[in-house]
């Protein structure tokens, strides 16, 4: 039934206005799929490639497709081989993961169709427990998603203690628009950045305290807990020959990071903070999670770029608890899972996550509940942000 029997691959527009891939899966009984691949700013070294959308689909169309015709889309893990068998390298360097994680997504979602079942509950099983993911909203932020702004890459408002995943939803949306008012109070122009984040021109010493009165207040308002987390996307910070992290005119030495950070977590009561030293740091890494490890997540994103191999050096090093998880970074979504299995053997929490260049595709939202993910971290506001949201409302709607 779900025997693929065509693939159509095609450039889309994402949220940046670059080229993206997007692919169309149908199987012989008439099922259905699509997904669009995203993209990031601030990738990880050790990331899957990403090619030219064109030069991806060319080489799709030569390798990959032959070997998919004829492959049943609800054996993902079988589609999935297949992708890795026609590219043959480990970075997805021939035919792009651009490509690689469109086709793997859109056959999840045309096995979904023939199966009848919500793609969460075809990826999930019927075992894939009862929690939805609390999403971490992107509410300012700078770095390589908006120049002449913060050096943190992000603030995310974390509302911890909502009753649902649709006040948490709202929550967010409602800090995004405090933090509006509190930089309007003080005379802050506010462009937004890539992610449909605030991106003010201010210290971020400042931007702690923005986004601190603006959780304050949302929290007043809906009366549950909401921290507030970070992305520090480090290791766009860290100068490989100076061997510091670089804030404009500042320095800060690996010590002198760490302690920045762990003083962070205490001060603001950080619930998150991803990516806060450099990407290949695992022992800055380790000494910081022993530090701080116990009140906080401290989140691999460029330090494990969703591959079970750097996840298991950290877990062996004791470098962070929680992963980030992003399919594109890996290329399939049967890599994506195992990433996801193995961190959670270990104690490790998983955020599933979004990339800075986005489309409507909302299979992520179906992987957090599928995996019983603990985060999704996926903007606040923005048509490509809340494609992924409103589905995940959806979802919580539909399977309660
Ligand atoms: O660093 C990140 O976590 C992501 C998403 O927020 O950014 P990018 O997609 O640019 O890597
Ligand atoms: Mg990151």
């Amino acid at each position: 039934m779900t025997r693929i029997t065509g693939i159509s691959l095609r450039r889309v527009l994402d949220s940046r206005g670059n080229p993206t891939v997007e692919a169309d899966v149908l199987t012989e009984s008439g099922g259905f799929g699509r997904g669009a691949a995203p993209s990031g700013a601030s990738t990880g070294e050790y990331e899957a490639i990403e090619l030219p959308a064109n030069e991806s689909i060319a080489a799709a169309r030569e390798h990959a497709v032959p070997r998919l015709e004829g492959v049943y889309a609800g054996d993902q893990r079988a589609v999935d081989n297949a992708l890795r068998a026609a590219d043959g390298t480990d970075d997805f360097s021939a035919i792009g993961a651009n490509s690689a994680v469109a086709i793997s997504m859109a056959a999840a979602k045309a096995a979904a169709d023939v199966l009848g079942a919500p793609l969460y509950q075809h990826l999930g099983g019927a075992f894939r427990g009862e929690n939805f993911p609390i999403p971490l909203g992107n509410v300012v932020g700078g770095g390589e998603h908006a120049k002449e702004a913060t050096h943190i890459q992000e603030f995310l408002a974390a509302p911890v203690g909502a009753p649902s995943v649709s006040e948490a939803v709202f929550a967010n949306a409602a800090v995004h628009a405090a933090v509006a008012d509190v930089l309007d109070e003080r005379g802050v122009p506010a462009a937004k950045g890539d992610e449909g984040a605030w991106a003010p021109p201010i210290s971020d010493a400042d931007a702690f305290e923005v986004v601190e009165e603006a959780v304050d207040r949302v929290e007043e308002e809906v009366g549950f807990e909401i921290r507030f987390g970070l992305d520090m996307a480090a290791a766009e910070l860290y100068d490989d020959d100076e061997g510091a992290y670089v804030y404009g005119d500042e320095t800060k030495s690996t010590g002198e990071q760490i302690d920045y950070v762990a003083d962070l977590v205490d001060e603001y009561d950080l619930a998150y903070v991803e990516d806060p030293l450099d990407e290949n740091d695992y022992e800055a890494f380790a000494e910081l999670t022993d530090r701080v490890g116990d009140r906080t997540l401290i989140c691999g994103d460029d330090l494990f770029v969703t591959n079970v191999e750097r996840l298991q050096d950290g877990i062996d090093t004791g470098a962070a608890n929680s992963i980030l998880i992003k399919p594109n970074q890996i290329g399939t979504l049967s890599d994506a899972f195992d990433a996801v299995e193995l961190a959670s053997r270990n104690g490790y929490e998983t955020v599933i996550s979004h990339r800075s260049g986005e489309t409507e595709d909302t299979t992520i939202a179906h992987l957090a509940v599928a995996t019983d993910a603990g985060f999704i971290k996926t903007g606040t506001v923005g048509g490509e942000r809340t494609a992924k949201l409103n589905e995940l409302v959806r979802i919580a709607d539909d399977a309660v």
